[in-house]
């Protein structure tokens, strides 16, 4: 990829635009922590500038027809199908995932727009049974309006565009508010958006400082929906502040994800499933297994799997051919370092990686397991956000459960047995919004994605998505009978 430094501007009303003031943000390459680019900062008068124009847009965007909204994103479909490698390469560059994986998240974004150019047209409402003749009752889903979109670094592409292409296909305008640290993705993308033909305001895009945005989408009545991907802090703060104007929310938040190996698992399989769902984009996943719950039994054998795999992973410059890039930035890597030393002060035993790495200039962290892991330890409550893999053991299937359910987190829990009966009870016990069972890898457009307790509430994906950017209106209608 060109060496050339990125300039990213705002997208307001069909136009790429500086912010109006001139200000800009640095943005780094998380590698070499060198500069790469510089991103528009958006001043109160971009922001009030983008919220007006979905306003508008919304009047007539709302009015098109299923039809036609599917149009529009078969034709963004189409030019991310053909444009997936500059888009990933953009994303490798300000994210440091390897270039094929990000080409894979190109592909996961996509897949969502193209379930959505179909899903649009699939809205229905109802005709309810009189309760005189002379009436008429009827149901319609009609879109919520103009929708403010906040997203992380993790995923800089899937997380909004998973968002969008439902609330577009159900006829809402949105305003995306991409992550600090990876905002040229998003200007890459909204090429592809003014490409496609948009009318102008249906998308915009504002960057810059998170809570000068948050506050000023919070304090429009204009703004009807806030769809959220990030922390549980951050959510949280979002939901009391929506509560003034009472906008519908979805907040996609943090997770813990327990993975639990019985003795009647494929233990191949287990290792696989543990290695794909921690190590993928370097651990930083919402969905990445968090606790290794081990059966005694079994424990040695699946342990020596597992290294074999683990200790078989490469990392370093996402423009190579490596497994893994680096940790986002500093913030992501001292808790990462710090859950491993206080993990190692309270007894566990690192069989593999544990420090830091060389190379680059930016963060890199081992892949590194860690066993002898308790509960008195950091990271068995709290999301790591890296390649660290800590190992439990259990008993009992009861055990297995209550460990797993042992945390307020609710997002993906993972499951591995070739006992009939007991996936089906497992997998039912486990307070979670996603469980996969003999698989590590559980994301698909088609399917609901989402959590429940402290990892939040809405689902992305599927039939069940679309509904968030949806909102039922009632008519009761008397007529008069000739
Ligand atoms: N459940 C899911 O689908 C899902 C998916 C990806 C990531 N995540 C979670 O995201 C977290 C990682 O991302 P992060 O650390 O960047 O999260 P974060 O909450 O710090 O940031 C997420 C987004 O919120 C914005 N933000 C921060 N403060 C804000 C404010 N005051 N007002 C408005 N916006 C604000 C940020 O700029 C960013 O765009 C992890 O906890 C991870 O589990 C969840
Ligand atoms: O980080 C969370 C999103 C991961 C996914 O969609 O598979």
């Amino acid at each position: 990829m060109s060496e050339a430094k990125q300039v990213g501007q705002l997208y307001i009303n069909g136009t790429f635009k500086p912010a109006e003031d001139g200000q800009t943000f640095e943005v780094l390459n998380p590698y070499t922590l060198a500069i790469i680019g510089e991103q528009a900062e958006a001043s109160e008068k971009d922001i009030q500038a983008a919220i007006d124009g979905a306003v508008q847009a919304f009047r007539t965007w709302k009015q098109t027809t299923a039809y036609e909204r599917a149009g529009y994103l078969r034709k963004l479909l189409h030019l991310m199908q053909t444009r997936e490698r500059e888009i990933a390469e953009v994303m490798t560059l300000e994210q440091g995932k390897p270039v094929a994986e990000a080409v894979g998240e190109v592909r996961y974004a996509a897949s969502y727009v193209a379930w959505y150019a179909e899903e649009g047209i699939r809205v229905t409402g109802d005709l309810l049974a009189p309760s005189q003749t002379d009436s008429r009752l009827s149901v319609r889903k009609i879109p919520v309006g103009p929708v403010g979109i906040i997203t992380p670094w993790n995923f800089p592409l899937a997380m909004f565009v998973r968002k969008i292409a439902p609330a577009l296909a159900a006829g809402c305008t949105v305003i995306v508010k991409p992550a600090e640290q990876t905002p040229l993705t998003a200007v890459k993308f909204f090429e592809l958006i003014h490409e496609a033909g948009f009318p102008a305001g249906v998308c915009q895009l504002l960057t810059g400082e998170a809570s000068k945005i948050g506050s000023a989408w919070m304090a429009s009545s204009a703004i009807r929906k806030i769809s959220f991907t990030g922390s549980t802090a951050v959510g949280k703060m979002l939901m009391r502040q929506a509560s003034e104007t009472l906008k519908k929310v979805s907040l996609e938040l943090g997770g813990h994800a327990p993975l639990i190996v019985f003795d009647d698992a494929d233990l191949d399989m287990a290792a696989a499933g543990a290695v794909e769902s921690k190590f993928r984009n370097c651990g930083q996943v919402c969905v990445a297994t968090n606790r290794v719950l081990v059966q005694r039994s079994v424990y040695d054998a699946f342990i020596e799997k597992l290294m074999k795999r683990t200790s078989a992973l490469t990392f370093g410059d996402g423009f190579t051919n490596v497994d893994m890039g680096p940790i986002i930035d500093k913030q992501g890597f001292d808790k990462i370092v710090a859950h491993v030393d206080d993990a190692l002060a309270k007894g566990a035993k690192c069989l593999l990686g544990g420090k830091p790495a060389k190379g680059g200039g930016g963060y890199l962290f081992e892949p590194t397991v860690l066993t002898d892991v308790t509960s008195a330890m950091r990271i068995a409550k709290e999301e790591t956000f890296g390649p660290v893999l800590p190992v439990f053991v259990f008993d009992t299937e009861a055990e297995a459960i209550q460990m797993a359910n042992d945390t307020p987190f609710g997002l993906a829990a993972y499951c591995f047995t070739e006992n009939l009966s007991r996936s089906i009870r497992v997998t039912e016990a486990l307070e979670y919004g996603m469980v996969g069972l003999n698989t590590g890898r559980i994301s698909a457009a088609q399917a609901p994605f989402g959590g429940v307790k402290m990892s939040g509430f809405g689902r992305e994906g599927g039939r069940y998505g679309i509904e968030e950017y949806l909102v039922t209106q009632y008519i009761a209608t008397v007529y008069k009978e000739s």
